[in-house]
C-alpha cells in the first residue's frame, strides 16, 4: 500500500544559468525551468556534457546557480541538507569499514543516539535485501550490492528528496532491472520526491512520473513528459505497445536535440 502525501511544490527552479569560469568559460546551463511535485519520480535525460550533473549537484546544495532561483520546499537551496540526499554512481563506501559501520557512519559522526538511527538502519539493510551482509567489506560485494547499501545509506537520514545521478549506470543489464524494481518498491512505500539522472531511456520512463529531456550544452529543458504508465510498474511493460511508443516519443526528442547540436557545432567551425 502506498503511503499519502502532502500536495505541493518539492523543488522549483526558475530560470537557473550556471557559468564555469577559468581559463576557458563553460556555460553549463542556461534557463533553466523545473518543478518537483511533492512524491513525484522524476527523470532527467539529455546528451553527455549538457549539464544534468550540474543541475543535480546545484540542487543539492554542492554548487551556486549563477542567475536564478532554486527552492526546496518553498526555501531557498543555499548549501546542503540532509533534506536531499544524493545518490552516486558508485556508492563511494569507505573500504576499511564493514557494511554496518558504512550504513551508520553518518549520524555516528553527527554524534545522534543509537536509539534514533539502529534499528532503521537494520531495517533498511534488510529492505535491499542486505539483512546477512552486515559484517562483509566493500570488497566482498558485488556493484548491485554496494550500491544496496549506498541507497539504504542515503535513506538512514530520511531526506524528503533523492537526488540520483545515474545510480546504476555501472551496473550489467539484469542487476539493473532489479535495481529498478527495488528502487520503485522502496518508492511507493514513502514516495520521497525522486530526481533520476540517467542516460538509458527504457530506465527514464520504466521508472518516472515524469520525464525531462535536456537539450545539448548549454542545458535548458526541451521537453518535459508525462508518463501515463500505470503502478506498479512491472519489466512486463517494457514489451507493451504503450511503452514503445513512450520510447519512440522520447528517442524522437533526443535525436532532433543531437542533429541540432551536429548542425550548430559544424555551422561554427
Ligand atoms: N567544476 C567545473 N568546472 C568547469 N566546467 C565544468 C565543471 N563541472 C562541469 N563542467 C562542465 O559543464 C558541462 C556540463 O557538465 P555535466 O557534468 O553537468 O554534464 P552531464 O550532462 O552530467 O554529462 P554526463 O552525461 O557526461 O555525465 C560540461 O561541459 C563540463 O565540462
Amino acid at each position: 500500500m502506498s503511503a499519502a502525501i502532502e500536495p505541493g511544490i518539492a523543488i522549483e527552479v526558475r530560470n537557473v544559468c550556471k557559468t564555469f569560469g577559468g581559463a576557458r568559460e563553460v556555460v553549463a546551463l542556461r534557463d533553466v525551468d523545473l518543478t518537483l511535485q511533492r512524491g513525484e519520480f522524476a527523470a532527467v535525460l539529455g546528451a553527455s556534457g549538457c549539464g544534468k550533473s550540474t543541475l543535480l549537484s546545484m540542487l543539492a546544495g554542492f554548487e551556486k546557480a549563477s542567475s536564478g532561483t532554486m527552492s526546496a520546499f518553498g526555501h531557498s537551496i543555499e548549501k546542503p541538507d540532509p533534506e536531499r540526499a544524493m545518490v552516486f554512481q558508485e556508492a563511494a563506501l569507505f573500504p576499511w569499514l564493514s557494511v554496518w559501520e558504512n550504513m551508520v557512519f553518518s549520524p555516528k559522526n553527527r554524534s545522534m543516539p543509537k536509539a534514533r538511527y539502529e534499528d532503521k538502519a537494520r531495517r533498511l539493510l534488510d529492505a535491499v535485501g542486505l539483512g546477512a551482509f552486515h559484517h562483509h567489506h566493500p570488497e566482498q560485494l558485488s556493484g548491485g550490492m554496494k550500491q544496496r547499501v549506498g541507497i539504504a545509506r542515503a535513506l538512514l537520514m530520511e531526506p524528503k528528496v533523492l537526488l540520483m545521478d545515474e545510480p546504476f549506470g555501472a551496473l550489467d543489464a539484469q542487476t539493473r532491472l532489479e535495481m529498478q524494481e527495488l528502487l520503485l518498491d522502496i518508492w511507493s512505500r514513502d514516495k520521497r520526491t525522486v530526481m533520476f539522472i540517467t542516460h538509458d531511456i527504457e530506465e527514464a520512463i520504466f521508472l518516472s512520473d515524469v520525464v525531462y529531456v535536456m537539450t545539448a550544452r548549454p542545458g535548458t529543458m526541451k521537453a518535459r513528459i508525462e508518463i501515463p504508465l500505470g503502478r506498479p510498474r512491472h519489466v512486463d511493460m517494457l514489451t507493451t505497445p504503450e511503452f514503445s511508443e513512450l520510447r519512440r516519443q522520447v528517442m524522437g526528442l533526443i535525436r532532433e536535440e543531437v542533429a541540432r547540436a551536429r548542425a550548430e557545432a559544424s555551422a561554427a567551425a
